[in-house]
């Protein structure tokens, strides 16, 4: 099947770049979200970042209207799906959430649409079963910012065929990234081992071992990692980096219990630069 228009559920961080992503390889685009406004928000993301690789002299000049003029906004999940050749999903990280929504899509979607997920560690055979076509439902796990980010890893679920795979892998790399196969474990390969990481430098921090900007300095110069994990959670999100930690402690126990410290932020409305403040303050500059 050719694969021309792609609907992408979420227009937040991660969507709104998949969205762009996808725009600047030349597919139409339905970017769906709950509100227009919330559409709004992510196309402003995705314009900042084409202006930035247009100064950077990575896409054409002029080119970023051409691209944001190949995405659509949608409130409405069906209309938006219905004539889509692919679905990438990259709402909050809730597996019922995932769940309703893929069972709506396999009512709309035509029956060889491929629907894909961009949950972080949820398990790809469960949302797969929601379904009627768990053969067709794959994760398809992107990093931030998806614009800049080389890799998307492909998480293979139980039920997920050959072909689904095979085609994945194709559309990947005519969005310009390199893939990764792995089988449907909770947490794949990378957010299982960052968490792992990150988890531990907040458990550093609570320890007072040191304080945030040092632990960020001595990872980011002493590690070589590009950004520390205080700046990498803040910019990932905090709700987002609590789902996981409470998913990936159901799954394997209590090395992955979330940090009160980040619990704490999360209560208080502090998600990280998306809200204006997490570990660090946004508000001041
Ligand atoms: C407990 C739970 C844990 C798990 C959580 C879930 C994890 C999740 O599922 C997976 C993830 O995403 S994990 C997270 C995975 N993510 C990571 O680990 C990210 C780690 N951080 C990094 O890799 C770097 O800090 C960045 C690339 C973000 C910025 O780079 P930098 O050097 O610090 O700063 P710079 O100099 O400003 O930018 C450099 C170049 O990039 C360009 N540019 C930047 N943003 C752009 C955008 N939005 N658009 C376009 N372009 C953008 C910029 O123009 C520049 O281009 P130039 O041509 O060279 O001038
Ligand atoms: N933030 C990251 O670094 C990162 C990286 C890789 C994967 N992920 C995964 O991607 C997914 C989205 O994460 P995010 O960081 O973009 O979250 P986000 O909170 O920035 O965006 C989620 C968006 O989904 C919208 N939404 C909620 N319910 C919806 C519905 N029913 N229909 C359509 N839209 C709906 C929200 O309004 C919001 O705009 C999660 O599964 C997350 O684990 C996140």
């Amino acid at each position: 099947m050719s694969i021309k228009t792609i609907a992408v559920l979420g227009a937040g961080l991660m969507g709104s770049g998949i969205a762009q992503v996808a725009a600047q390889n030349g597919f139409q685009v339905h970017l769906v979200d709950l509100t227009f406004e919330l559409i709004e928000k992510g196309l402003h993301r995705a314009r900042r970042s084409l202006q930035r690789l247009e100064k950077a002299g990575k896409i054409p000049a002029g080119s970023t209207e051409t691209v944001l003029s190949r995405i659509q906004g949608f409130i409405d999940l069906e209309a938006a799906a219905e004539d889509a050749d692919l679905v990438i999903e990259a709402v909050p990280e809730n597996l019922e959430l995932k769940k309703n929504i893929f069972r709506r899509l396999d009512v709309v979607c035509r029956p060889e649409v491929i629907l894909a997920t961009n949950t972080s560690e949820l398990s790809i055979t469960a949302i797969g079963a929601a379904t009627q076509r768990p053969d067709k439902v794959i994760g398809m796990h992107w990093f931030n910012p998806p614009p800049v980010m080389r890799l998307i890893e492909i998480v293979i679920g139980r039920n997920t065929s050959p072909e689904t795979v095979a085609t994945i892998e194709d559309i990947s790399q005519r969005l310009g990234k390199e893939t990764v196969r792995v089988k449907d474990a909770q947490g794949f390969v990378t957010s299982r081992v960052l968490a792992a990481h990150m988890i531990e430098c907040m458990r550093v921090l609570e320890e007072g071992v040191a304080s945030i900007e040092d632990i960020d300095k001595a990872v980011k110069l002493g590690l070589n990692y590009p950004m520390g994990p205080f700046e990498l959670a803040d910019y990932v999100g905090l709700d987002t980096m609590l789902f996981v930690a409470e998913n990936l402690t159901e799954a394997y126990g209590d090395r992955f219990r979330p940090p009160q410290v980040l619990r704490k932020l999360v209560e208080a409305g502090h998600l990280g630069v998306k809200s204006g403040k997490g570990f660090y303050d946004y508000t001041k500059n």
